[in-house]
């Protein structure tokens, strides 16, 4: 049987960019999935500012998030696969086993873990990160190998390292590689702030292939899918995707339905549909399948459709 990790995997070895918009939720999953997503990434920002109202800060523990990776798994087909932000692995390497072989029973394809210290923690674009010694680095990649072969899983681990900011691109590739040598298979190097750093870890790390983290108003110039691919990328991360649009989203209707105590509807001209109704959601969200699965298995609740 195929597993998400083998899909990503064979994504991995294929010649495709695999570009991932970062989802948090049932909703922006589907309708990354609608949009022919083939890849979809579970941010671990997006999932504390959503689901706990709270900034990037070492806020989330592991529980919440194996309950969101719970839901997106949940959501897509083994055919998409998700790859996850799993921090710091939140704790020693026993933690980070535990952690890991929960993503993993969640159906997660993918994770990164980083070398970030657990309990100053920060979103990779913010200042003042403190670092982990490598060997504690190091010792949370093989935890995770580890906890990969205990379960007999193909699960992707990519090594994240936040030295950039205090140890320079050297310093940074050193965390790399010693990453690769416990076993990680990807690279992502977190906060690069120039176009010629991005080209140069892609070819320092080759054959490793190396994930692009783009941040909307974060430290790294944002490019396109072709000009990552020509830097030598092979997975892109857009984290803040479905959180930014959300955002701006709810700001306007907001303003909106404060202003005149009301929320106007926008009319599709072509359809004459509702856009973003009641309707529109739920279609989204799989009401067709949903009643169609209930009358082909001899349910009667939605017999005359819903
Ligand atoms: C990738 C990331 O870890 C995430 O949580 O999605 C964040 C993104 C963000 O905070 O905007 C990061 O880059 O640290």
């Amino acid at each position: 049987m195929n597993t998400a990790a083998s899909t990503l995997r064979a994504q991995l070895a294929s010649d495709e960019l695999i570009i991932c918009p970062g989802v948090q939720d049932g909703l922006s999953a589907r309708v990354c999935l609608a949009e022919g997503f083939k890849t979809l990434y579970m941010t671990g920002a997006g999932t504390s500012a959503v689901h706990l109202g709270q900034p990037d800060l070492s806020l989330l523990t592991p529980d919440d998030m194996v309950r969101t990776a719970t839901l997106l798994t949940s959501v897509c087909p083994p055919t998409v696969p998700v790859i996850a932000d799993c921090d710091t692995g939140y704790g020693g390497p026993l933690m980070v086993r535990r952690t890991v072989q929960r993503y993993i029973r969640a159906g997660v394809a993918g994770l990164h873990i980083e070398d970030q210290m657990l309990d100053s923690k920060r979103c990779g674009h913010l200042m003042h990160k403190i670092l982990a010694p490598v060997d504690v680095f190091v010792a949370r990649i093989r935890a995770a190998v580890a906890a990969r072969k205990e379960l007999g899983s193909e699960l992707v681990i990519i090594a994240r390292t936040d030295a950039l900011q205090s140890e320079g691109f050297e310093g940074a590739v050193k965390r790399l590689r010693a990453a690769v040598e416990a076993g990680a298979d990807v690279v992502f190097l977190e906060g690069m702030t120039s176009l010629e750093e991005m080209g140069r870890v892609t070819e320092v790390m080759a054959p490793t292939p190396c994930l692009l983290n783009m941040v909307g108003g974060g430290v790294t110039p944002l490019v396109d899918g072709e000009t990552a691919r020509r830097l030598g990328f092979k997975v892109v991360i857009w984290p803040c995707f479905a959180m930014t649009a959300a955002l701006v989203a709810y700001r306007a209707a907001a303003a909106e339905l404060k202003g005149t105590g009301m929320l106007r509807d926008t009319v599709d001209g072509e359809t004459g549909r509702v856009v973003g109704g009641i309707r529109d959601v739920f279609e989204v969200c799989g009401l067709e399948e949903a009643v169609a699965f209930d009358r082909e298995v001899g349910g009667a609740a939605f017999a005359e459709g819903a």
